[in-house]
């Protein structure tokens, strides 16, 4: 909710710069801001006669408040009112497949903290996304219940398409429209009110270019992206464009993207992330871990500095396989393996 008090302060050009649809109030509402873009709202007002008043029907209060209501509106409509803040996500316990009561009573998953979900095939780990996405309430399966910022969130997360809680990366990225990278990228900015999307679209095609390495640009049709690619792009939007606080990611899969520059970016964006995965790597660059086993949060591992040395060596270890698929993709005999 915006402030009346210091709302008042504002100068209309500082206005149009923080909520840029603001422009299409003053216009539809005649209010004479040309010229004027120095003052405050209140100053222009107080200067208006009576007759300028009447044309545009309210009184200075209401002008004000209305403005303030139409500015509100937009952002909870766009998704980005302060309600979408969420500081922690908390899983409270369920039940597993046999419907024993799983073994902890609740976990809390603070921003800026990433969390592996590892288990065998079949054991839960995607149904764990599920129940986060959906904001379980006792109503899954699992009868686990989520809570964000320690409350039983709004049931707006689970209907809303603009207002998302959760950005979810799966491992299959097929693109059927017929648009350019720069095209789709202003689609999804002009949704979201992005002021210059211009800025913000370069930003992401750097930024999925330094993850994928094998580089596109604008003009490069969507369609025609490999699977490596399409996947950086998909999380390079996520991280710089979303607003989805929490993202969700069923396995990156391992070719043609660098997951560790992947996780980096998405942490950077202050963002709760879980990933459901079989790699190594991607588990113990986590935080902390989700063990899953029979459809129940068996338990939950801190990332101990042992393991952080272990995954310096894996990620040796990952370089090398990475230099021997290119040897083989070149058509290289191997003869060494540097381990
Ligand atoms: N606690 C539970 N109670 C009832 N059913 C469950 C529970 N947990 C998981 N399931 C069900 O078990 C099935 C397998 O779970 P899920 O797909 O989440 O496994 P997974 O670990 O992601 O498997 P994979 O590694 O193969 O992707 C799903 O149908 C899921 O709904």
């Amino acid at each position: 909710m915006i402030k009346k008090n210091s709302f008042k302060n504002l100068k209309i050009f500082e206005i149009e710069e923080k909520y840029p649809f603001s422009k299409s109030f003053f216009k539809q509402n005649q209010i004479p801001i040309e010229n004027h873009r120095e003052k405050t709202i209140t100053e222009i007002l107080k200067n208006l006669d009576e007759f300028e008043m009447e044309k545009i029907g309210m009184t200075e209060e209401e002008i004000i408040d209305n403005l303030i209501y139409y500015i509100d509106e937009m952002l909870k409509f766009i998704g980005v009112d302060n309600t979408n803040e969420v500081e922690s996500l908390t899983i409270i316990s369920g039940t597993d497949k046999s419907g024993k009561k799983e073994k902890f009573d609740s976990i809390n998953i603070k921003k800026s903290e990433i969390i592996s979900i590892v288990g065998p095939t079949g054991s839960g780990k995607s149904r764990l996304l599920a129940d986060i996405e959906w904001t379980a309430n006792k109503d899954t399966p699992t009868k686990r219940q989520i809570l964000i910022n320690n409350k039983i969130p709004d049931p707006k997360w689970r209907f809303s398409t603009s207002n998302k809680l959760v950005a979810e990366l799966s491992q299959n990225m097929n693109f059927i429209m017929d648009l350019s990278v720069k095209e789709f990228l202003k689609l999804h900015a002009q949704s979201r009110l992005i002021n210059n999307p211009i800025k913000i679209i370069k930003e992401i095609i750097e930024s999925a270019n330094y993850l994928s390495g094998e580089s596109f640009n604008d003009k490069t049709p969507i369609t025609s992206l490999s699977g490596g690619q399409s996947r950086a792009l998909m999380i390079a939007d996520t991280a710089i464009l979303s607003k989805s606080p929490i993202v969700l990611i069923d396995e990156i899969e391992n070719a043609g993207i660098d997951r560790k520059k992947a996780i980096n970016l998405l942490i950077n964006k202050e963002k709760i992330v879980l990933i459901a995965t079989h790699d190594p790597l991607l588990a113990l660059m986590a935080n902390k871990r989700i063990v899953i086993k029979n459809g129940g949060i068996e338990k939950v591992m801190i990332t101990n500095n042992k393991e952080i040395q272990n995954l310096k060596k894996l990620e040796t270890l990952e370089k090398e396989i990475q230099n021997i698929r290119t040897e083989l993709r070149n058509g290289k005999i191997i003869e060494n393996i540097n381990i």
